[in-house]
């Protein structure tokens, strides 16, 4: 996950491939709730890991269920079985309203004193006609903030109170479907001898929601009837029935981000066309199914089985460009935002309806994208329950926009979109880690089908003489970037450390043996190790022998060429930081950020000095500041790519800064050379 303050994507140009993705948070969260209410264990594969799910089995730790997580994707719950819960309990559920509203039903039938609260967004998000619910069955539902609003208390410690079953129970289905929802997984524990009928209120919004919670409730042994979406009747004698293991859909919206790719990116050479979707399918029970529709009314190609998709872009003047759309969005309420973001690539007004539900969402998502959309140059109309969206009219009206994210994960998601925009312009996406919520990795998942033009994909060189900190800056940066580090040097270690191994003297006679071990070198970074073959050679290679011998060899220009691919090949989305001695002159010349980091003989032998002593080597001051000072003069005198500034370099002497301020003068830099204005304080 690139949890970076932002995620600059350059511009894309082309995908393909195949991704897997993460379970479906609607569907997860149910199963954990109804395995807690089951009696025995459940277990549970392909569990989406993610900031809601994690809430979920918090919270059914705490009211006493046992969860046995395996550190993966399969979870055992342990449920009540009709106990009662562990109580007083304060529980916290973040910003997941899967969590909040069932958990909120739930307990209360259960019994016991339970204070839940949330983010300060959940505390704006109503639950005011689920509690009107609960009070009209008998329930002491007391509101801690304001009314309506979480944090609230259910006070049953002294068990549940006699309940009105006998009447309808009517909830108000026009603002969130997650009432309901609430309701029909608590009911059942309050139907042992009578059957209990629900009413909706208004016209039932999200029926596809409600249709996965019927949907498990069976699997978990209740079957709900219906009439019209509008009454429904849960059975006398309902009882919570674990089916001992159940599997966990991948989530139908997360699958939107990937059908729009598929729809708006051309294919490139070396790659299947199309984008495959592995996880779910044309069969699946979650109503987000149904923007397949949508897009292939907008132009994608659109195939599928049980368990997967694969979308290609249509043919010049029938699916692309994109057509525009007039669509109710009532069924696909989350991923209809993906459609208001393909609408950038369509001919005309994109018109998506029925959408009131977005404004009390993890933000008032209409706002939100208009807002959005309008920064990258669309005309955008909003009203109450719709948006309207007009692609900029020509290539000059697109803009490269820092895109707030407001703790919205969609949000996050579907504008990775927007980096496909025929302008050529990168997209910075604030705070990407709010993609937690549902898709942990979207980003990693993006990158792996996307596809930038290599020229495209920023490398910022950080070049300099020995113990200078080009390393530790350079790898501080990439990990406030969320780019990728390539540590030049270790190369040369490597291949000097192989040689030696194979008994190759280092000098002008073994040059071309020891270049074509370079070629072939079986080396692997791994999570900070280094690995020749199979061989951890992490620490062999930083001892200031290693250093020395790295040194001459890389004055042997065929093994210094035999080094260029595998140095290219960090390259990659979303980014690279490169350190070195000729990352700048040599091997990325067109990168848009070239430091040369230096600092004083002195003071470099002193780091240097710390750094082996810190490390329990015993080191002389004197002899290394020797060492490095003839290093630094093999690498500044040899005929190949030798030690010096690019022309175009930017020098910084950090012998009197401290690490963070030289990765703060470096990330000052890099913002400058950047299309987009600083990005603004996060809003709630
Ligand atoms: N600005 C700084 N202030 C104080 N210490 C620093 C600073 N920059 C780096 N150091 C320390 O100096 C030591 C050498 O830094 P580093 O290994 O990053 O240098 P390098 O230029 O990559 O060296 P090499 O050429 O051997 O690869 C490290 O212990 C590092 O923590
Ligand atoms: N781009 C590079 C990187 C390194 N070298 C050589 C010269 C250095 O003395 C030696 C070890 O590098 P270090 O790990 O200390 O950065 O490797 C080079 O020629 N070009």
């Amino acid at each position: 996950m690139f949890s970076t303050p932002h995620l600059d994507l350059p511009a894309l140009d082309a995908a393909g491939g195949e991704v897997h993705l993460p379970g479906s948070k609607s569907i997860s969260n149910r199963v954990l709730l109804l395995a807690a209410l089951s009696a025995g264990t459940t277990t549970v594969h392909d569990l989406l890991a993610s900031d809601d799910t994690r809430v979920m089995l918090d919270a059914l730790r705490q009211i006493g269920c046992t969860v046995d997580e395996d550190g993966g994707t399969t979870v055992r719950i342990t449920g009540l079985g009709g106990g009662a819960p562990r109580s007083p309990a304060q529980l916290f559920m973040g910003n997941a309203g899967t969590a909040m509203r069932p958990l909120t039903a739930a307990l209360s039938l259960l019994g016991g004193e339970f204070e839940l609260s949330g983010v300060p967004r959940m505390h704006e998000r109503p639950i005011g006609d689920l509690v009107d619910a609960l009070r009209q069955l008998g329930c002491q539902i007391d509101y801690l903030g304001n009314d309506g609003y979480p944090p609230l208390r259910i006070a049953h410690g002294q068990g549940v109170p006699p309940l009105a079953l006998a009447e309808p129970i009517r909830v108000r289905g026009d603002v969130s479907s997650q009432f309901l929802t609430a309701l029909l997984m608590a009911l059942p524990l309050a139907a042992r001898t009578q059957a209990i009928e629900i009413e909706v209120v208004g016209e039932l919004i999200s029926k596809p929601y409600i249709a996965i919670t019927l949907q498990l409730l069976s699997r978990f042994g209740i079957t709900v009837t219906h009439q019209d979406w509008q009454r429904f009747t849960i059975p006398a004698g309902s009882q919570y029935r674990s089916p001992g293991e159940i599997h966990v859909e991948a989530d139908a919206s997360s699958a939107s981000y990937f059908i729009a790719l598929g729809a708006i990116a051309a294919g490139h050479a070396g790659v299947p066309e199309g984008i495959r979707i592995h996880g779910v399918g044309l069969d699946s029970i979650q109503g987000d199914i149904r923007f397949v529709e949508a897009a292939r009314a907008m132009g994608a190609q659109v195939t599928g089985g049980a368990n997967w998709l694969h979308i290609r872009r249509g043919e010049p003047g029938q699916g692309w460009p994109l057509k525009a759309i007039a669509l109710d969005c009532n069924h696909i309420p989350d991923a209809a935002m993906t459609l208001a973001v393909m609408a950038l690539y369509a001919e005309g007004t994109t018109t998506l309806t029925n959408i009131a539900s977005w404004r009390v969402k993890e933000t008032d998502r209409i706002a939100a994208m208009a807002t959005e959309l309008r920064k990258l140059g669309a005309t955008v109309e909003e009203g109450a329950d719709f948006i309207r969206v007009t692609p900029p009219a020509q290539l000059a009206d697109w803009k490269a926009a820092s895109i707030h994210t407001y703790d919205d994960h969609r949000v996050a998601m579907c504008f990775s979109l927007a980096a496909f925009n025929p302008a050529g312009l990168p997209v910075r996406i604030e705070d990407p880690k709010c993609v937690a919520k549902t898709f942990p990795d979207y980003f990693e998942a993006l990158f792996s089908v996307a596809h930038a033009a290599t020229e495209r994909i920023p490398v910022i060189c950080i070049d300099g003489p020995t113990a200078s900190g080009k390393g530790t800056v350079a790898a501080a940066v990439a990990q406030r970037l969320g780019y990728r580090f390539l540590d030049s040097g270790a190369m040369y270690r490597i291949t000097a450390l192989a040689a030696l191994r194979a008994g190759l003297a280092i000098d002008a006679t073994h040059e071309s043996r020891i270049a074509d071990m370079a070629k072939t070198l079986p080396v692997h970074f791994e999570g900070g190790r280094v690995l020749l073959g199979q061989d951890d050679v992490t620490e062999a290679i930083r001892t200031e022998e290693a250093g020395m011998n790295a040194s001459r060899v890389s004055a042997l220009p065929a093994v210094r060429e035999a080094l260029v691919d595998l140095q290219h090949s960090f390259r990659r989305l979303p980014g690279l930081v490169a350190d070195g001695r000729d990352m700048g002159t040599v091997i990325f010349p067109g990168a848009p950020l070239k430091v040369y980091l230096t600092a004083s003989a002195a003071c470099r032998a002193e780091r240097r000095y710390k750094q082996l002593i810190s490390k329990g080597f015993s080191a002389n001051i004197a002899d290394l500041r020797a060492d490095l000072e003839a290093r630094d003069a093999r690498d500044s005198s040899r005929s190949v790519a030798p030690l010096k500034p690019a022309q175009d370099a930017l020098v910084l002497d950090n012998s009197d800064l401290t690490i963070d301020e030289a990765v703060e003068k470096v990330l000052a830099w890099w913002q400058e050379r950047q299309p987009f204005a600083a990005p603004v304080a996060a809003q709630g």
